[in-house]
């Protein structure tokens, strides 16, 4: 353990506060006029956000999220205090829980962080995102770093890098996914949540690799630090041949478009209605880009997902939990809080 004071606060994307329509409203209206979610000038984003996009998908998203509610709140939140929980057991600094939309605020956790200890003198920032994207782990470290610097904080905000390849990480995913290993399978699927194309080009440092040839991904490049596709692309390859998966036998699509933009490809809901067709009748499919299960990953994948793979004649779908409070996963947040020193 480092001989300085330090915190700990775990980040997630964050839940409305109830199922109700107006809590929801208030949910995706702080969500979606993030400029590093819908990355239009204001006053467009605005109008499209508060016009357009709110009115019409807080009562479709109210419904699927009473499906999935349990009597402590959003799974979500439920998940990430556990998580807090079992990591605190293993750590001895003091672990606080931040959302980037709604409760917990950031503030709340670092204030709460400074109640346990006066004399704080450094946080360290756990975006629990494995994978770069502006609309997940950078609007995070973003805003944290905002609230941090406006409140005139004394200690120091350290973030904790994406983690897509942490050989810890990596060892929690595949222990986590070799028991479904066990019964017959025609193909795996890792779903990762999509973005637009254009924040892949956005988040490029180089500002020309991303998109400039078909392999991008797969050629070194700067530009993979920030690269949601590549990061994605990485985890998979890791992951399967960590568990001796055939290529034939497993990929990688991105779920949850939101508009009518060109998002990272395949889709994965134009896939599972396509996929039986090509004779995969029993699959599975995890969603990596979540370490807790969520809105996207229960009711999306198992719920919708489900339907569109069966409805076009798919036969077994199993869907893989995320991480959530798997031993191993807190182990290796574990280490990414020591290697953070
Ligand atoms: C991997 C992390 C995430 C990325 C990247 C991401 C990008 C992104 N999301 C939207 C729009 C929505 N996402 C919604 C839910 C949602 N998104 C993530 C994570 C990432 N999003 C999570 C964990 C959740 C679930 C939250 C929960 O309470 O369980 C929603 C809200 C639900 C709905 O109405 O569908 C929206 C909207 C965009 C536009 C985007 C990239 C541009
Ligand atoms: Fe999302
Ligand atoms: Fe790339």
């Amino acid at each position: 353990m480092s001989a300085t004071k330090r915190g700990i606060v775990l980040m997630n994307l964050g839940s409305p506060d109830s199922t109700e329509v107006k809590d929801v409203r208030r949910y995706l209206d702080e969500f979606l006029m993030d400029g590093r979610v819908i990355d239009t000038p204001l006053l467009w984003r605005a109008l499209l956000v508060k016009g357009i996009i709110v009115p019409f998908r807080a009562p479709k998203s109210a419904t699927a999220y009473k499906s999935i509610w349990t009597k402590d709140g959003s799974p979500l939140i439920v998940i990430s205090k556990q998580l807090q929980e079992a990591l605190q057991q293993e750590v001895e600094e003091p672990i606080a829980l931040a959302m980037r939309y709604g409760a917990p605020a950031p503030w709340t956790a670092f204030d709460e962080l400074l109640e346990k200890q006066p004399d704080l003198e450094e946080v360290v920032l756990v975006p629990l995102y494995p994978h770069y994207a502006m609309s997940s782990y950078e609007t995070a470290v973003e805003y944290a770093k905002k609230i941090h610097r406006k409140r005139k904080y004394a200690f120091k905000l350290t973030v904790v890098p994406p983690f897509y390849d942490d050989a810890a990480y990596l060892e929690a995913l595949v222990d986590s996914i070799k028991p479904y290993l066990d019964k017959e399978y025609d193909k795996i699927v890792f779903s990762y949540h999509g973005i637009p194309e254009r924040h892949v080009q956005k988040s490029d440092v180089t500002g020309q690799h991303c998109f400039k040839s078909a392999d991008c991904c797969s050629v070194d490049s700067e530009a993979h630090k920030t690269c949601y596709r590549h990061q994605c692309i990485v985890t998979t390859n890791k992951v399967a041949q960590a568990l001796n998966i055939p290529a034939s036998k497993y990929t990688f699509s991105f779920q949850s478009r939101l508009g009518r933009d060109e998002w990272l490809k395949p889709y994965t809901a134009v896939r599972l209605a396509e996929w039986p067709k090509e004779g995969v009748k029993k699959l599975l499919i995890l969603c990596p880009a979540f370490v807790s299960d969520c809105l996207e990953t229960l009711e999306e994948m198992g719920e919708e997902g489900r339907e569109i793979f069966l409805h076009a004649g798919g036969e077994e779908f199993t869907l893989l939990p995320c991480l959530n409070v798997h031993p191993m996963w807190i182990k290796a947040l574990k280490g990414l809080l020591e290697k953070a020193q």
